[in-house]
């Protein structure tokens, strides 16, 4: 009893000190650049800015994802383009907060920082370790080089027949519900969908999840559920016993399901089968892998290893970010009935007015999907107003950004982390930055609503800009052109408010979809939606 009495008092003082360790080195690195009068929040030694952060939190809805208080606390740095320092710690490290065009090229094209530590525990459960997303130099050069040839925008447009068999589902499914009248969630049945597409684009599996379950689709989707970030405040959460038991086997579900498909995949390629239709991005990967061994090699263990990390990654990031722009964009065209009406009468004059006919011509024609100049622009406005993802780096010693009023940002020791949603909304850039106004991107030169260079960046630009943006630019598109002519989509936020009364603020730049972080950023609640058919 004694002896484990030592014990327990020896473990509490080692984390005591830990603890004590890791808060004076995060408060110093604030106090010594405060000392530089560098633009922060009012700072407190102790408690660095976590009151100033519990202050902004009150002032959003319960649950809306951290994006959304550091765009509000940015609103106090005019004389910086909103960029900022946040000391969060113990609730996230050391924060240097872009809110700028110009510095966000600084940080992602001109100095390419490399992707922070702090990224693994996020990407863990979704891919594995040393996943694409997270890994730097060589290792993320050599992974990158081999997949950018399967996600080129000429090898996304080969994938359009399979695209448009995964959005009939969807239809199918749309019309279901409108025949039924009832609610249900869009963002969900969407994720469900955009699971299908990737499953097909990248493994060349036929998931069907639309239609019921499918092992590999579930344990993905499951992971999403118990996944929490790191920096997750609720400690119940995070630190509930059962939560890695579920992720490890859901892991394991997913990695035994794509090796058997991996294995699939190497024996058409053997047999020449896979060469007579459109190429996944791991036939194509397997392919030119292969040529420089014996067929009867096969796939080596490494290899495979190697592959199945990055499919789960992208059957993560391929359906969830996109998932939710479809989600958004149905909700922002059906409260913009006239935007909506001019998006149709682009649709009509391009595909005719036969709904039906639109698919064959796609099918027929893959390259009209890129004469939609209006719908590009909604899907960019979109993007623009509700962006699923933002950027995140690490800061280098030696490596400073500099603003146009003069003011010079170290970035050492801190993670620099482009705020999207912020930076879309700054009204320094942007007029009327709150406003759905897809007429934004067909304006000229010298015309007020012009975009600034690079203030649009939703799939991030320079080397780790975002692979898979042919692809979800496609998939919205082809989803817009086979729905938005057949449904009218209604929110039915009012309805569930009414059964399941709110407490305290419910909107987010008066929109009560505001962005939650589930994976990506999806809407609240799911969308609560009701969709009917049109005459
Ligand atoms: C609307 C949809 C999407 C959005 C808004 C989006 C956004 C982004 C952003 C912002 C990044 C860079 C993150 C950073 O700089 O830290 C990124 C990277 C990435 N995205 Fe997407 N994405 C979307 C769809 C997709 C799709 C369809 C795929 C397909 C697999 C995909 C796969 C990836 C991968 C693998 C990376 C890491 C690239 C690298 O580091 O080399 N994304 N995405």
């Amino acid at each position: 009893m004694e002896t484990l009495g030592r014990v327990t008092l020896t473990l509490t003082v080692i984390l005591v000190i830990d603890f004590l360790r890791r808060l004076i080195r995060a408060r110093l690195t604030f106090y010594k650049l405060k000392k530089q009068e560098l633009p922060m929040p009012s700072w407190n030694p102790v408690l660095g800015h976590l009151q100033k952060l519990d202050e902004s939190l009150k002032r959003l809805p319960k649950g809306c994802q951290a994006t959304e208080l550091f765009s509000l606390m940015s609103h106090d740095f005019p004389d910086t383009s909103r960029s900022f320092y946040a000391d969060c710690w113990p609730f996230g490290n050391p924060l240097l907060v872009i809110n700028s065009p110009e510095l966000a090229i600084q940080v992602c094209q001109e100095h390419d920082l490399p992707k922070p530590p702090i990224l693994i525990p996020f990407f863990k459960p979704f891919a594995g370790d040393g996943n694409l997303f997270v890994v730097n130099g060589k290792e993320w050069r050599h992974s990158r080089s081999l997949f950018n040839p399967g996600f080129s925008a000429a090898a996304m447009l080969e994938h359009m027949p399979h695209i448009i068999t995964e959005a009939e589902a969807y239809v199918e499914k749309l019309q279901y519900h409108a025949k039924k009248g009832d609610t249900f969630s869009l963002d969900e049945i969407t994720c469900d969908y955009m699971m299908d597409v990737i499953g097909v684009v990248t493994l060349n599996s036929h998931l069907k999840f639309q239609n019921g379950y499918n092992a590999l689709a579930s344990a993905m989707r499951s992971s999403l559920r118990w996944h929490c970030l790191p920096e997750e405040p609720n400690l119940f959460v995070r630190w509930n016993p059962i939560r890695p038991i579920v992720q490890a086997y859901n892991g394991y579900k997913m990695n035994r399901y794509i090796s058997t498909e991996l294995d699939k995949r190497y024996e058409e390629w053997k047999s020449g089968k896979a060469t007579d239709r459109a190429k996944s991005v791991i036939d194509i990967v397997i392919a030119d892998y292969m040529s420089q061994r014996q067929a009867a090699e096969g796939l080596d263990a490494e290899f495979k290893h190697w592959a199945i990390t990055a499919i789960r990654l992208f059957l993560f990031a391929g359906h969830d970010s996109t998932a939710a722009t479809i989600a958004y964009s149905c909700y922002l065209l059906s409260k913009h009935p006239d935007k909506l009406s001019k998006l149709r009468d682009e649709h009509s004059e391009v595909f005719g007015t036969d709904l039906s006919a639109a698919t064959e011509i796609l099918k027929q024609h893959p390259q009209s999907i890129n004469e939609l100049p209006y719908t590009t622009a909604i899907i960019k406005e979109v993007l623009r107003l509700f962006p699923p993802a933002s950027g995140m780096r690490g800061g280098l010693p030696n490596v400073y950004l500099h603003d146009k009023y003069g003011n010079k940002f170290p970035t050492e020791n801190l993670n620099v982390w482009v705020n999207h949603s912020a930076l879309h909304r700054n009204p320094e850039y942007w007029p009327e930055p709150h406003s759905f106004i897809p007429e934004r991107w067909l304006a000229k030169p010298g015309d007020p609503l012009y975009p600034p260079k690079r203030g649009w960046r939703p799939f991030e630009y320079g080397p780790r800009n975002c692979i898979g943006q042919s692809l979800a630019m496609l998939d919205i598109k082809i989803t817009l052109v086979m729905t938005a002519r057949r449904f009218d989509f209604k929110d039915k936020y009012a309805e569930l408010d009414s059964s399941r009364p709110l407490r305290g603020i419910s909107t987010v730049y008066g929109e009560r979809a505001y962005q939650i972080t589930q994976g990506a950023a999806h809407p609240a609640d799911g969308l609560p939606c009701q969709v009917t058919l049109r005459g």
